[in-house]
């Protein structure tokens, strides 16, 4: 038994620097309601395990609130979190949050997919569904069109929603997504106290399903047993004051719904926390889909968590205080969490038969021992048989009984109808055919003064033909009400009275009514209420008899009418009687199926385990005859013919069990063979390919080593290149003519455009330039300056040259450097590329190796 956790968590005020007047203070795990002045007003301080101030995120209500239920669902519990708070308070926030900060619900998800991922000894199967519960309708929020779903109960599954679509998943993407969907599906609206309030309910579920990995294996006895657990992640629309919300039409109706809902909660949570649970009394699930949804979690199988949402606002005061009332007396309700586990049919197969080995083990072991403990399981499950069938049998008779009760009550039922028309029958009889015969009667069977008025003393008379009728609720003498509260008054009969009312004020006409001390014989009130449907008023009841034997026809007629109206009142309770009959024989039926279903299953149990008691102890003769001496031997054989037939017949099948079991060896071994032949087919195409690359890796590489290698004959060739033209320059016949032009370039000023020529161009215009110009040449003198000049200007030029070639030198080196370094990789590469081959080779080998062992034939 475990508490429900119950957590406030206050939201930032919505207005800033208002004037401070009753305002919230927090202090450590409690919180107050402070007037303007400081001091606590009296009966406002709640206390509770955490109180989360406004600057607390939803990351620190998760892992100190939320977590430890979310985590018990994934080792097993059933779980159930929830946001409660009037509107604006903060529950969306808190559940769903935003992009920047995630809520509750994402947060949860997450979480078990951590866990799962990291479970290395369990498998885990996770099914989601999502829906709201809006003006009182379950629609599912996955499949819009699956509307106004119905709720169900049956021992298999509890409570349940029916037709809700359940979605297989296996990644938090694809939960997110489904809760996206199911978001865009929900019911929102614009209210004046929240731009984006949740107009219903929410329900996002978890089914987690696990086992254990090592099923089938050997180790622990449970391996199989299948863990289900169910974790609810609520997120409440708000309790609304329609005068804040400012509600109407579409609004109006849903908060009507909502305000319902959450009183239907606050009465179950009220009944709960009165121990009602404990007692055996009524909770009041059933009054509202969401209480019904929420049964587990309320007081049932569950651990639960709530966090209470509630604003600062000194206008919302009301409210909270109501917020923090309901979760004070949830944080009192109990619920009773366990591990729900179950075994299929194929794990209690097995569970048995490991029981039956382990019998056998010991039988070989401890000689005859076993047995006995073979029998007290035997007695011990026919004890469980026995109780199942007390079990049962009380049920019938409880179901016997209860029927003969219904059928009791529907025939009293039926004799006050089959009365009641009697009563109508003759009370019009009476009126208008045996007036004048009501003199003869007895006079009263009142004990008080009767005036001598001939009306009156008919009216007495009449008032004795209700008590007359003898089978009345079965008695024979007279009979009366007692009195003890009013019950009310049809309108038509207290119409009738006024009419008359003056009559009776008169002091002629009775003394006193009648008090109940008079009346010795007396019917239950309750009998009469529930015979006049609840109107009848009985301090009128003598009066009326007295007043309708003054009064006209009229009121003969309207004694008619009620006598009618009660009629049809009893016939219809008599309808519901037999309509709760029937339901209450289906359901009896259906406890009683299930428990003969369950005494079927014990029974084959027991045979099951008494055949198995009868062979081991065949074995444990057959072994013990085996074991007998030679001479015992010859004694007459302890078994019969017949068993060794059997035993042999056994041996056979068994044998062709084998055999068939090898064949399918024989045929998956085939398979497996062909399997690995495609293997070592695509290794061989894999190692192909490898070679072929290891080729072309060594042409390149020849292919950079030739690069490697050019650059040095390139550079040494234009070294050589320009010394060449040097040496021509100054041997060739030329300079005469170079000279000239030359000089005349100086005059001319062209020489400077020459310089600005590219230098692998400037000679070739310098020659050029020579040639034309060489006629314009005049005198030596001139000639002999430009000569100078000419071979200042060839040497600048040569000089500009080898400067030229210095900067494509360093980049040949940078070049050769990089290509030392991918010739390097590339070796590396190739280094590996012969290691992958050779795993490949060995790999193949061992293939080869592994085909041969597998295609010998099988012995
Ligand atoms: N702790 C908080 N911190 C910051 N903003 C908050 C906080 N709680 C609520 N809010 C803001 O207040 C507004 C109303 O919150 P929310 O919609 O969560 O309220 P609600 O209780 O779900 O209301 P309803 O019942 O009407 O759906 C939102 O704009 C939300 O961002």
């Amino acid at each position: 038994m475990e508490k429900i956790c119950v957590a406030i968590r206050l939201r930032p005020p919505t207005k800033q620097n208002v004037v401070r007047g009753h305002h919230w203070k927090v202090s450590d795990n409690s919180i107050s309601l402070l007037s303007a002045a400081g001091s606590v007003v009296s009966g406002h301080t709640f206390a509770f395990d955490t109180i989360f101030g406004a600057d607390a995120k939803n990351i620190n209500i998760y892992e100190q609130h939320a977590k430890d239920v979310v985590l018990s669902a994934v080792a097993g519990f059933n779980g159930t979190v929830f946001a409660y708070g009037q509107t604006s308070s903060g529950k969306t926030y808190t559940m769903r949050g935003s992009e920047s900060e995630p809520g509750i619900t994402r947060l949860a998800v997450n979480e078990i997919f951590r866990h799962i991922q990291k479970a290395s000894d369990r498998e885990y199967l996770i099914r989601v569904s999502y829906m709201e519960i809006y003006n009182e309708e379950i629609n599912d929020l996955l499949t819009p069109d699956s509307r106004k779903l119905q709720v169900h109960e049956n021992l298999e599954k509890g409570v349940f929603v029916a037709g809700l679509r359940e979605e297989i998943v296996d990644s938090v993407e694809q939960v997110l997504g489904l809760l996206e969907a199911g978001e865009v599906q929900r019911h929102f609206g614009e209210t004046n106290m929240n731009i984006n309030s949740s107009r219903s309910h929410s329900i996002f579920r978890m089914v987690i399903e696990s086992r254990s990995k090592c099923h089938g294996g050997q180790g622990s006895d449970d391996v199989d047993a299948v863990r289900v657990s169910e974790l609810n992640l609520v997120d409440l629309a708000g309790s609304e004051r329609i005068a804040k919300t400012g509600a109407g039409g579409v609004r109006l109706k849903e908060g009507g719904h909502i305000n319902k809902s959450l009183m239907c909660l606050g009465n179950v949570i009220n009944k709960l926390c009165e121990g009602g649970a404990k007692q055996g009394a009524h909770i009041p699930y059933r009054d509202s889909k969401l209480t019904r949804i929420l049964q587990t979690a309320l007081g049932g199988n569950a651990r639960t968590a709530i966090i209470c949402t509630m604003t600062p606002d000194e206008e919302q005061i009301d409210e909270s205080r109501g917020t923090l009332q309901f979760a004070s007396r949830a944080k009192r309700v109990t619920n009773c969490a366990q591990v729900n586990e179950t075994l299929t049919d194929a794990a209690l197969l097995k569970r048995q038969k490991k029981e039956i080995e382990e019998l056998l083990l010991k039988l070989q072991g401890q000689g005859s021992k076993p047995s006995e403990e073979l029998e007290k399981e035997i007695k011990h499950l026919r004890n469980d048989l026995l109780k199942i069938e007390l079990e049962r049998e009380k049920l019938e008779l409880e179901l016997q009984e209860e029927k003969k009760a219904l059928n009791d009550k529907l025939k009293e039922q039926e004799r006050k109808i089959e009365n009641l028309s009697t009563m109508v029958i003759s009370s019009a009889t009476d009126d208008f055919g045996q007036l004048s015969q009501k003199g003869s009667r007895r006079e009263t069977w009142c004990p008080r003064q009767v005036t001598s008025d001939p009306d009156i003393q008919r009216m007495k008379k009449t008032a004795k033909e209700f008590e007359a009728p003898s089978n009345f609720l079965g008695s024979t003498v007279p009979v009366s009400l007692r009195r003890s509260h009013n019950l009310g008054l049809p309108p038509a009969f207290g119409s009738l009275i006024e009419d008359e009312e003056d009559f009776w004020k008169s002091p002629d006409v009775l003394d006193k009514p009648p008090t109940p001390a008079d009346f010795e014989n007396v019917a239950d009130e309750d009998t009469w209420a529930s015979l006049n449907g609840g109107h009848m008023n009985s301090d009128l009841f003598n009066d009326r008899f007295d007043r309708r034997a003054i009064s006209s026809s009229a009121s003969e007629d309207s004694r008619c009418i009620l006598l009618e109206h009660q009629l049809r009142e009893l016939q219809a309770q008599h309808e519901q009687l037999q309509t709760s009959f029937n339901k209450k024989e289906l359901e009896h039926q259906q406890q009683l199926e299930t428990a003969i279903e369950d005494t079927r299953k014990f029974k084959d149990q027991v045979d099951l385990l008494s055949q198995e008691n009868a062979n081991l102890e065949e074995a444990l003769a057959l072994t013990e005859t085996q074991m007998l001496p030679p001479v015992a031997q010859l004694s007459p054989p302890v078994v019969t013919e017949d068993y060794y037939v059997k035993k042999l017949e056994e041996l056979v099948h068994e044998m062709e069990v084998e055999q068939t079991n090898s064949k399918q060896e024989k045929v998956r071994l085939q398979e497996e063979v062909e399997c690995l032949q495609d293997q070592l087919q695509s290794a061989n195409t894999t190692l192909q390919q490898e070679l072929r690359l290891r080729t072309e890796l060594e042409q390149e590489v020849l292919l950079l080593r030739e690069k490697l290698n050019s650059p040095n004959i390139h550079m040494q060739s234009s070294i050589h290149e320009c010394g060449f033209a040097k040496n021509l320059h100054s041997d060739e016949g030329f300079r005469t003519t170079d000279e000239i032009s030359l000089s005349r370039k100086h005059e001319t000023g062209e020489l400077e455009e020459l310089r600005s020529l590219e230098s692998s161009d400037k000679e070739e215009a310098y020659y050029e330039e020579v040639k034309t110009l060489a006629p314009r040449c005049s005198s030596i003198s001139d000639m002999q300056l430009d000569i100078v000049g000419i071979e200042d200007r060839k040497s600048e030029i040569w000089m500009e040259q080898i400067t030229g070639i210095a900067a494509p030198t360093k980049l040949i080196k940078a070049e050769r450097l990089l290509l030392a370094n991918e010739l390097q990789n590339y070796i590396g590469a190739l280094a590996k590329q012969d290691a992958a081959i050779s795993a490949i080779c060995m790999e193949m080998k061992e293939f080869e190796v592994d085909i041969m062992n597998r295609s010998r034939p099988i012995c």
